[in-house]
């Protein structure tokens, strides 16, 4: 297994399902494509208000020889289908519903009273909790102390950057990944990133030496509908070890 884990977000191949409200594409077999192709883990974000992963597919993931991310607010009905899904982990995110997607990183340095219980909850449970962060060195202290042993880096920023050709903005963005990266690192935390990650823009992060997990969605199931699934997700593993080399 590479240094660098794949986890692939399948939420946008539920998205399709919904368009008609039926059962195809089934995310399910979505993940098992994936995981052939290469992935180590799937990402599936259950919102609040359903708009993609469903319940019922948090389940039959989790029926999967594969580790399942679940992504949630941290809300006690998330808390509490957590708690009877069991998945490997669970990636604490915000969320608004009149969102398009995740805006920003959670907050947990305002929001610590509030997450605490929440984290210790799951952890409890053996379900390894991360936090879906803004990349900065604050950022890192807070989920230190929130006791958090993993945090995803939000990517979102960069990657806004990279699509508009801002070299001054990427190369700035992307410094916050790394000083954020390293700082989390050394307080022993376990660094993942993601959000936005496109096969051009994936490179530089993936050469964050402390980054050890990627989540990849949007942008990979896109590419999915020209190359298929599997292809996609090998053009993207590809593109991950070639900047690690
Ligand atoms: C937290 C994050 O960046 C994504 O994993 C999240 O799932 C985005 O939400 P949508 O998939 O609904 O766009
Ligand atoms: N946490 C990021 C994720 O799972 C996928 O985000 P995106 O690639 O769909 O933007």
């Amino acid at each position: 297994m590479s240094s660098l884990r794949l986890g692939v977000n399948i939420d946008h191949v539920a998205t399709v399902r919904n368009a008609r409200g039926g059962h195809v594409p089934d995310p399910v077999r979505a993940a098992q494509e994936a995981v052939a192709a290469g992935a180590d883990g799937i990402t599936a974000h259950l919102r609040e208000d359903r708009r993609h992963i469903r319940d019922a597919d948090i389940a039959a993931l989790k029926a999967l020889p594969v580790p399942l991310n679940l992504e949630m607010a941290a809300t006690d009905e998330m808390v509490g289908i957590a708690l009877h899904t069991r998945p490997h982990a669970a990636c604490l995110v915000p969320e608004k519903r009149e969102e398009r997607t995740t805006e920003g990183g959670l907050d947990i340095i305002g929001g610590r009273a509030h997450l605490a219980p929440r984290i210790a909850t799951l952890s409890e449970a053996g379900i390894r909790v991360s936090l879906f962060v803004e990349p900065d060195e604050a950022v890192m202290e807070a989920a230190h102390a929130l006791k958090a042993p993993v945090v995803e880096l939000h990517t979102g920023s960069y990657c806004e950057a990279a699509v508009a050709g801002d070299a001054p903005r990427v190369a700035r963005e992307l410094d916050r990944i790394v000083r954020a990266a390293a700082h989390g690192a050394g307080l022993g935390l376990e660094i993942h990133a993601g959000h936005g990650l496109t096969l051009d823009s994936v490179g530089p992060v993936a050469a964050v030496p402390q980054i050890r997990e990627l989540n990849i969605g949007h942008a990979l199931i896109a590419e999915a509908i020209f190359v298929g699934l599997r292809q996609a997700v090998h053009d993207m593993r590809a593109a991950m070890d070639r900047a690690r080399r």
